[in-house]
This record gives structure tokens, C-alpha cells and sequence, in this order.
């Protein structure tokens, strides 16, 4: 919400999947305590400007006054003391139900999976009256849960964002929309308008479907034991794809053009319609509009449309992301890779081995089944993207094959070597050389690449080597597998959340709650808002065991 831009263009959605009071509270907290963050960042050019990261330094930067610094300090542990005292308790009092007409629509018959639509617009930013203590326009911020019910399929976080995607349409329409997942904060203020620069770009910016960040973690440890780092994606494949026609969607830190995700095919006479934000009369009756868009979140409304196949992310795949960029491209849209120095957006990677084989095992078998299915990079992709485009898809849809190869090196040479087969060249022999060279030029070629990305230590480098082995023997093993059980309607996908939990709590909880998180763990899901000319979408709130 506290981004370098218009507040009056800028309108942020929180989606919640477990259609929680607690995250419902949360975000009314938030959109109270915004009144005094937004003019604080403002004056003093604050970043990042999620407060929990900017808080987490433990003294007051250089040019403000400490004593202001410790009051906003102050406001916001209180906050996030009276958030965390409702989540413990698990109940929001009728005391502070009063507050906003919102919380009426909890009811005792609501569960994560079970709950009605429910789309709550918190701060309205074309009312004449919703004002931040300096005086200045705030953003417009709604609360959105879709409709749930276990006898319509979610589709995951597809289906979320296709129901955002409609309800956002009737409350702002802007015709740019930024989604950040729930575990990602906003790093840098200035991100929506480094994004709109190569929208606007009147000679070059007219293909442009979105424009995608990287993704980035601040929970590694420094040797990153579990492999878990993007740099090498970031910095050299990602970079890479950017010259065949541009990155893949990753799901996370994108700005997408409203219209392509759409549906809209690329023609040459392609022009964004930049007025395309609804007018809506300041006066207009608030509740008819929250009932129209809660109209567009039921789980009846997308029943025989063209929504998840092709308009809006696609479903039906676990990589939802990927499969939607591909898509996009093939029809004739370009993306772009944006990676500033100061980092965009900042996110919570996996934290321990357990977690990472799962999160590995979703990515491989989304994109094995992609490769296996009629959206094959190379025969879909076939004469719409560019060759290295189409291989660069391919790199990541065939990742969980790696597994099959690999197996077969662990197990043939140990046989062999058991039963005393040689399958290699005797050092004395010439075959040795092509062998060695082989070898060696590969781990320092990779090794060289790592430490270029100056964010890789040789340690981290080395345990990520030794995780390749691991993920390709466990998750894309297991990917492999369930791909092909899937195909042989064995068995149905899945989309397997990681636990977003960080820091302290992270190490107390892991142990205890791991991948089944509760409704109440999953209400401090809510971290920072994301947004653009246009949205600002967070998505959380998800009960993990639906899964
Ligand atoms: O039913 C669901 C499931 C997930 N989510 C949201 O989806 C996001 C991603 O889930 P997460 O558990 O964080 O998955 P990751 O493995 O971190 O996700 C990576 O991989 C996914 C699949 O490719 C992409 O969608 C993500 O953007 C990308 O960060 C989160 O905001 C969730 O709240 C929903 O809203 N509803
Ligand atoms: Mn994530």
C-alpha cells in the first residue's frame, strides 16, 4: 500500500482461501495502522516498506528523528501484539466485531472448506473521506475469499487468482495487475513504476504480456545447506530466456497486462486502453458492489466457461504458473526479466529438507506434465516461440526425468563395481582424458558459475551439488512417478503447500506442525500487500491440509 505511486491508482487485494476471521482481522488492523504507516514511509523514503522487514533492523536509520522512529515502532508491535493475542485465542470478541460491518459474515457454520463468498472492501480509495493522518488519499483494499465447497474443485491457487482476477475487475479494472504470493514482501517502493517503464514503452512495449521479477529469499542460511538459492536461475538461465522471447510467469513478484492474462491474442494493432479503470461513483452503495463481485468468487460461476483453460491461469496443472506463461507466449506475447539492484521482492524459501523434496516434487511433476501433455514446449511451442525458448521451457519440464538417469548411475557402477565389472578407462589408458575432462570441466564450470553470482559460497555451491543428488532420487523420482500415475488415472494432482512460518518460530514449529498448519497459523500468512496500477494481491489464509 506504501508504494511510490498515486494511492488514488492503486487498489490492494488480499485473497484468503481459508476464509478466515482471523486474517479478515488482520487486515482490518492493517488497514488502521496504514493511516500512519503510508505518510511515515512517504516523508522519510523508507524501505523496504513491509514494516516487519523494516522493523527487523534493531536501530533507527540516519535522518529521522528516533523518537519517531520508536513511536511507529511502538504502533506497530501493538498491532501485531493484539493480531497475535486473537490468533492464539482463536476468536475475534463482539467488542471488535463492532468495528466493521465485515466481520457479520461469519458465521459458526463457516470452515476453511466450507464458507461462502465473502469480498469486503476495507478501505474504499474513491470515498472523499478515506484519508491517511496526513491528509492524503489511501489505496483502495479489499479482502476477497472465494466461495468453498467440497463438492466444486478449488483448482488451487489457479482458481484464486481467476476469482481475484474477476472480482478486481469490477472494483478497479486497472489494466495493470501485480500477484505476490503470501510468503513474498515488497522490497522496494519503486517496483510498480520500474514495471509500468517498459509497459509504456511506446516502441518497444506493445508485445510485453508481463514483466517478472525474480524470486528471491532472505531466509538462507549462508551455505544454503538445502540448496534452495535461485541465483543460477536468476542470474544466468532466467537471463537467458530474457533474448529467446523473455522468461517463463513464476508465479510470484509479476506484472501482467489484465487483458493477455485474459485470453488476448497478440495482434500488430495492439494498443492498451490505459482509462480502462472503472468509474465508479463515490457515492454508489458499497454493499451492491461487494455483492456483485462476490457473485464472481462462487464455485458455480466459472461452471461451463472458458475460465482456467483459455482465460485466466490455467488448471489442471500444479505448476499453474509456467503453463500460463507458456501459453501467453505462444500467443505471440513477449515478457520481460527485471532484476534491479535492490531487490523487488523478498520471500521465505524452504527452510528444511523435508519441505524441500515436497516443494520439489510439485515443481517437477507440474512440469513433467506439461512435457507429456499436447502443451509440449516443442509441439505446442512449435512455430509460435522461438527454438531456444521452446528448449529453455523444456530444461524445467524435464527436470523430474533427470531422475531416471540418475538412478541408473547410482545403481549400475555400484553393481558393477560389486561384481567387478570395469566400466571405466584405467587412468593409464587415453579414453581417461575425455573422462576426466568430462568431469572436472563440468564442477568448475558450475562451480565458477556459482561464485560468480557473488551470492553463492563455495560451501554453498558444494551442498548444493549434493542436494542434486538427493532431489533427483527423492522429489523428481517421486514427481516421475506421480506423473505417470496421474496420466494412467491412478492418481489425482495435488498442490502442496509449503509452511510459511519464519525466524524463530520457525525452528519451534517446524517440528510440530510442518505441512499441516492450522487455520490460526495460517491467518499470519498476512504479511505485506502487493500491488499495482491496479492490484495489490496477497494470497494466504490457506488451510494446508486441504490439500
Ligand atoms: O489452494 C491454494 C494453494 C496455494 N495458494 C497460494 O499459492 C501461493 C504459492 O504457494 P506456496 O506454497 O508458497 O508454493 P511455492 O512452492 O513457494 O510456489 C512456487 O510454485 C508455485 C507453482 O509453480 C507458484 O504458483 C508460486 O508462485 C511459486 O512461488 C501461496 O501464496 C498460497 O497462498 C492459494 O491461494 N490457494
Ligand atoms: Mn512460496
Amino acid at each position: 500500500m506504501a508504494y511510490n505511486y498515486p494511492p488514488e491508482k492503486l487498489s490492494v487485494y488480499l485473497s484468503d482461501d481459508g476464509g478466515s476471521i482471523l486474517t479478515f482481522y488482520a487486515m482490518w488492523e492493517a488497514s488502521q495502522f496504514a493511516k500512519y504507516w503510508i505518510p511515515f514511509c512517504k516523508r522519510y523514503k523508507v524501505e523496504p516498506r513491509a514494516p516487519a522487514a523494516y522493523f527487523s533492523t534493531p536501530d533507527s536509520p540516519n535522518g529521522m528523528s528516533r523518537d519517531e522512529w520508536l513511536c511507529m515502532k511502538v504502533l506497530y508491535e501493538e498491532m501485531t501484539n493484539r493480531i497475535d493475542t486473537i490468533v492464539m485465542s482463536g476468536k475475534v470478541s463482539e467488542e471488535l466485531k463492532a468495528n466493521h460491518k465485515g466481520f457479520s459474515h461469519w458465521k459458526h457454520q463457516m470452515t476453511s472448506k466450507r464458507h461462502p463468498p465473502v469480498v469486503q472492501i476495507l478501505i474504499d480509495g474513491k470515498d472523499p473521506s478515506a484519508l491517511d493522518n496526513a491528509g492524503n488519499a489511501l489505496p483502495t483494499l479489499v479482502y476477497m475469499a472465494r466461495e468453498k465447497n467440497p463438492e466444486y474443485h478449488h483448482n488451487f491457487k489457479a482458481g484464486a487468482m481467476n476469482s481475484l482476477i474477476r472480482v478486481s475487475s469490477v472494483i478497479s479494472n486497472s489494466p495493470i495487475i501485480l500477484n505476490v504470493d503470501c510468503d513474498m514482501y515488497s522490497n522496494n517502493s519503486d517496483s510498480i513504476r520500474d514495471a509500468l517503464c517498459f509497459f509504456l514503452d511506446e516502441e518497444k512495449g506493445c508485445d510485453i504480456a508481463f514483466v517478472q521479477y525474480p524470486q528471491n529469499y532472505n531466509n538462507l542460511t549462508k551455505n544454503d545447506t538445502y540448496g534452495n538459492t535461485l541465483s543460477i536461475i536468476n542470474e544466468v538461465e532466467t537471463r537467458g530466456l530474457d533474448s529467446w522471447g523473455g522468461p517463463s510467469y513464476i508465479g510470484t513478484g509479476c506484472f501482467h497486462r489484465r487483458e493477455i492474462l485474459c485470453g488476448r491474442k497478440y495482434t500488430k494493432d495492439y494498443k492498451e486502453n490505459w482509462n480502462r479503470g472503472s468509474e465508479r461513483n463515490p457515492h454508489d452503495d458499497i454493499r451492491k458492489l461487494e455483492e456483485k463481485a462476490e457473485s464472481l468468487a462462487t464455485c458455480t460461476y466459472e461452471l461451463n466457461t472458458r475460465w482456467g483453460h483459455e482465460v485466466g491461469l490455467k488448471y489442471g496443472i500444479a505448476v499453474e504458473d509456467v503453463i500460463t506463461g507458456l501459453m501467453i507466449q505462444c500467443r505471440g506475447w513477449r515478457s520481460v526479466y527485471y532484476s534491479p539492484p535492490r531487490k523487488g521482492f523478498l520471500g521465505m524459501g524452504a527452510t528444511t529438507l523435508a519441505q524441500t523434496i515436497l516443494q520439489h516434487k510439485r515443481y517437477s511433476e507440474g512440469n513433467l506434465q506439461i512435457f507429456l501433455s499436447k502443451y509440449c514446449a516443442f509441439v505446442y511451442g512449435h512455430g509460435k516461440i522461438k527454438l531456444g525458448l521452446q528448449m529453455g521451457y523444456s530444461m524445467y519440464n524435464l527436470m523430474a526425468a533427470n531422475s531416471l538417469p540418475t538412478l541408473y548411475y547410482v545403481i549400475v557402477p555400484t553393481l558393477s563395481l560389486l561384481r567387478g565389472i570395469s566400466l571405466f578407462p584405467k587412468m593409464t589408458s587415453p579414453w581417461f582424458i575425455p573422462f576426466s575432462y568430462v568431469i572436472v570441466g563440468k564442477q568448475t564450470y558450475s562451480m565458477i558459475e556459482a561464485l560468480l553470482t557473488r551470492e553463492i559460497t563455495i560451501q554453498g555451491w558444494w551442498n548444493a551439488q549434493r542436494m542434486w543428488l538427493i532431489k533427483r532420487l527423492t522429489s523428481y523420482l517421486y514427481g516421475t512417478l506421480a506423473t505417470l500415475s496421474e496420466i494412467l488415472g491412478v492418481s489425482k494432482m495435488g498442490f502442496t503447500i509449503i509452511a510459511k512460518i519464519s525466524g524463530k518460530d520457525a525452528s519451534k514449529r517446524f517440528g510440530l506442525c510442518n505441512e499441516s498448519c492450522s487455520d490460526e497459523e495460517m491467518g499470519h500468512c498476512f504479511r505485506d500487500v502487493l500491488s499495482s496500477d491496479s492490484a495489490l494481491w496477497v494470497s494466504s489464509g490457506h488451510k494446508c491440509s486441504d490439500i
